[in-house]
């Protein structure tokens, strides 16, 4: 079971070195903001003081939820297998996003309700869709525990072959109902406060959203402190294979892009399993559902940007992606005071 990870210290001497040699870069000192902030961090995660992202790995994985029988998504549950054909057919956002980036996309099959019969896609099926958590648990304990290590393996083979940052996105009708529900049940917040309007349902229907969520948690109950029982309780099968991505990630000393709400509610159950993969995450993006302003706050970090996104996928990750390269590259590519023969003040 990869809940016992054992993720290494951020070399923080690694990241004096790189923040010094920022400083002899031609520009005003701290004049790239974040950008340097960020090329530092990268140093301190991957051991390197001339750190590296390229390539970037998307890992893509796919599940049902029981709960959509609730009439909680403004789409019905067969959208998950077809968007999964369609990632498939390079057909999504995530597949021109992924190729613009020049990262590698892998699409998981971790729990779709229909077969999907395709060379394509990976085969982890642990079942189809987790049950309806209104009325019982989404996941037995065991199949949360699959679903976490199939996460995990994947992205140690994508580590394996040679990815140096990882995005994790995810494809499930009705997840964005599991993971308010996750939040709510983690954090103080309140069930209202933390529920949007996921792929477009009316106020009327999110209000219905919010009941079935204070229901559901009345009647299930989950720990907020043990991350098992939480995605037992109120989980997708999705969610539980990113958290073991994450956890992967973290141990490797591979950066990890964190995308939108649902990606973020994983993040933050990585943490309750292991606190120190915290240092590894960066959060891209700023979506527009509410509860992730809250995920994003759980976790202490800043999103680096703001495009009032709601589409999850991994797509704001890979938007993303592109000022690790202008951080990285900075540190690569710009002379220095000295080399440049350019007099400092
Ligand atoms: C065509 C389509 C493509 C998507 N790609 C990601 N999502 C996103 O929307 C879903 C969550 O929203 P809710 O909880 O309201 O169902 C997830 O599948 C998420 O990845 C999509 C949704 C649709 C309809
Ligand atoms: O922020 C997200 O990831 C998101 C928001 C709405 C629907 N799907 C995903």
């Amino acid at each position: 079971m990869q809940t016992k990870v054992s993720i290494p210290p951020l070399r923080e001497e690694i990241g004096e070195q790189t923040a010094r040699y920022i400083d002899q870069l031609t520009k005003p000192q701290g004049s790239l903001g974040t950008l340097e902030s960020l090329a530092i961090d990268l140093a301190k995660m991957t051991g390197e003081t001339f750190p590296t992202v390229l390539p970037a790995g998307v890992i893509v994985f796919a599940a049902d939820h029981g709960i959509t029988e609730e009439g909680v998504s403004a789409y019905p549950q067969e959208v998950t297998a077809q968007m999964v054909r369609n990632f498939l057919n390079g057909g999504a956002a995530i597949n021109v996003f992924s190729q613009q980036i020049g990262a590698k996309l892998k699409v998981v099959n971790i729990g779709v309700a229909t077969d999907i019969h395709d060379e394509k896609v990976v085969n982890r099926h642990i079942r189809k869709g987790t049950r309806n958590f209104l009325k019982e648990d989404a996941m037995t304990l065991s199949e949360v525990e699959m679903a976490i290590d199939a996460g995990y393996e994947e992205a140690v083979h994508y580590i394996n072959e040679g990815i140096k940052c990882l995005i994790v996105g995810e494809m499930g009708i009705g997840n964005t109902t599991s993971s308010s529900a996750l939040l709510a049940a983690l954090t103080t917040h309140s069930i209202e406060s933390i529920v949007g309007y996921g792929t477009g349902i009316t106020e009327e229907q999110r209000q219905h959203k919010v009941d079935i969520i204070h229901q559901s948690l009345h009647n299930r109950k989950p720990n907020p402190e043990d991350a098992l029982d939480l995605l037992a309780k109120v989980g997708g099968l999705e969610i539980a294979a990113m958290t073991g991505a994450m956890l992967a990630a973290a141990e490797h000393r591979v950066p990890i892009l964190v995308d939108g709400f649902i990606c973020t509610v994983s993040a933050c159950l990585a943490t309750l399993i292991c606190p120190d993969v915290k240092h590894y995450m960066i959060v891209a993006h700023q979506s527009v559902e509410p509860g992730h302003q809250k995920a994003i706050a759980y976790l202490k970090k800043e999103p680096l940007l703001n495009l009032s996104l709601r589409l999850g996928e991994g797509t704001g990750a890979a938007i993303a992606f592109p000022l690790l390269q202008f951080a990285t590259n900075m540190v690569k590519q710009m002379a220095t005071f000295s080399s440049a023969g350019v007099s400092t003040k």
